[in-house]
């Protein structure tokens, strides 16, 4: 037992090659952490199911859960303190806003700020992206509605994806329809999920898949009436759970290791290279047209 404890601390370490830091300008103090094992901060909610070993993470960011800085920074550190619970063994990731999963970057973080906001911001991408892709428990994502470009980036990081079943919600890395590019830990994290000809076109068309067509090439693997994706989640998460952690937790690495360790390797650079991109003028344009079109759609 004393040698599976230790596998199950480990790993993750191993996994994330050191990169707990966080950033702590926007680290918001835990409200509570009550004996019924709920905790919550301002955007993310947790439920911790003792008797399961499960949490369920809500994402609460309304209307559209945009993952802003301070969305990540919660979820970043909510995500490291399951990691190290002993008791934590299963993530289902969802949203607490019914009809989107999440609309990805909140784009307001990349508009018209400093260049020291947007490495901040970019870091705290990236914190998101090695603590759940590299994650040690088993991650489910419960896609409770559309999940374009960041959204779709994080229920790709888990290793199992439940969709409603609606061709009115879509999911995909839709970058370039937005005049911008997905790095290449976002197509890395396509070309695990789906392999490379699809993440190929898919990148290059900055597509969103209906539902029913993202389930036929594997971008997600179940799709469900939208008031079981709970459920269904839960369900599936049992059956993950019934293979013995320390043969899941050893196997998992094997495939993601070299691609969190591409990441790891260059962060600094990666940010350089996102900051000098986003700052550029025709960038910035790009987006703010975006942004209006968004608007536009409404009226
Ligand atoms: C060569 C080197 C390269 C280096 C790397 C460089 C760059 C990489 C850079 C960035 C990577 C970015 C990845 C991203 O995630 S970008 C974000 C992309 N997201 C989207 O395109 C989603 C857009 N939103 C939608 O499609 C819809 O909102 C959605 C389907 C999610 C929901 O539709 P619904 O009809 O319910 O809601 P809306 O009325 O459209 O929206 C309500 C409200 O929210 C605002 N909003 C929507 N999405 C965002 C967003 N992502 N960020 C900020 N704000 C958003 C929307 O404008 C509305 O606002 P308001 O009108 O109520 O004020």
């Amino acid at each position: 037992m004393a040698a599976l404890a230790v596998l199950r601390r480990s790993a993750p370490a191993r996994l994330l090659s050191g990169t707990l830091c966080v950033h702590s300008r926007v680290l918001a103090p835990w409200r509570q952490y009550q004996s019924n094992r709920h905790f919550s901060n301002d955007k993310i909610l947790v439920e911790m199911d003792e008797s399961t070993g499960v949490a369920v993470m809500k994402m609460k960011n309304p209307p559209v859960n945009g993952l802003s800085l301070e969305l990540l920074t919660e979820f970043s550190i909510s995500l490291e303190k399951l990691e190290i619970d002993r008791g934590c063994r299963g993530l289902i990731l969802t949203s607490a806003s019914p009809k989107v999963f999440s609309a990805g970057l909140d784009i307001t973080e990349m508009c018209g700020k400093s260049a020291e906001h947007y490495a901040a911001f970019w870091k705290a991408v990236q914190e998101m992206w090695l603590k759940l892709f590299g994650s040690n428990m088993v991650t489910i994502a419960a896609i409770n509605g559309s999940s374009p470009a960041g959204g779709c980036l994080m229920a790709m990081c888990c290793d199992y994806r439940i969709m409603a079943d609606s061709p009115k919600y879509a999911i995909g890395l839709n970058e370039t329809q937005l005049g911008i590019v997905a790095p290449f830990w976002f197509k890395d994290t396509m070309t695990h999920t789906v392999g490379s000809r699809v993440t190929e076109q898919s990148l290059q068309l900055g597509q969103m898949y209906p539902a029913p067509a993202a389930l036929k090439f594997g971008l997600v693997d179940q799709l469900v009436p939208e008031d079981k994706v709970q459920i269904t989640a839960a369900a599936a998460m049992a059956q993950w759970l019934s293979v013995p952690d320390h043969a899941r937790q050893i196997t998992k690495p094997m495939i993601r290791k070299p691609i969190v360790d591409r990441l790891v390797k260059q962060r600094e650079a990666d940010i350089d290279n996102f900051v000098s991109f986003i700052s550029k003028e025709s960038i910035q344009k790009s987006l703010q047209a975006y942004m209006d079109r968004l608007k536009q759609k409404k009226q």
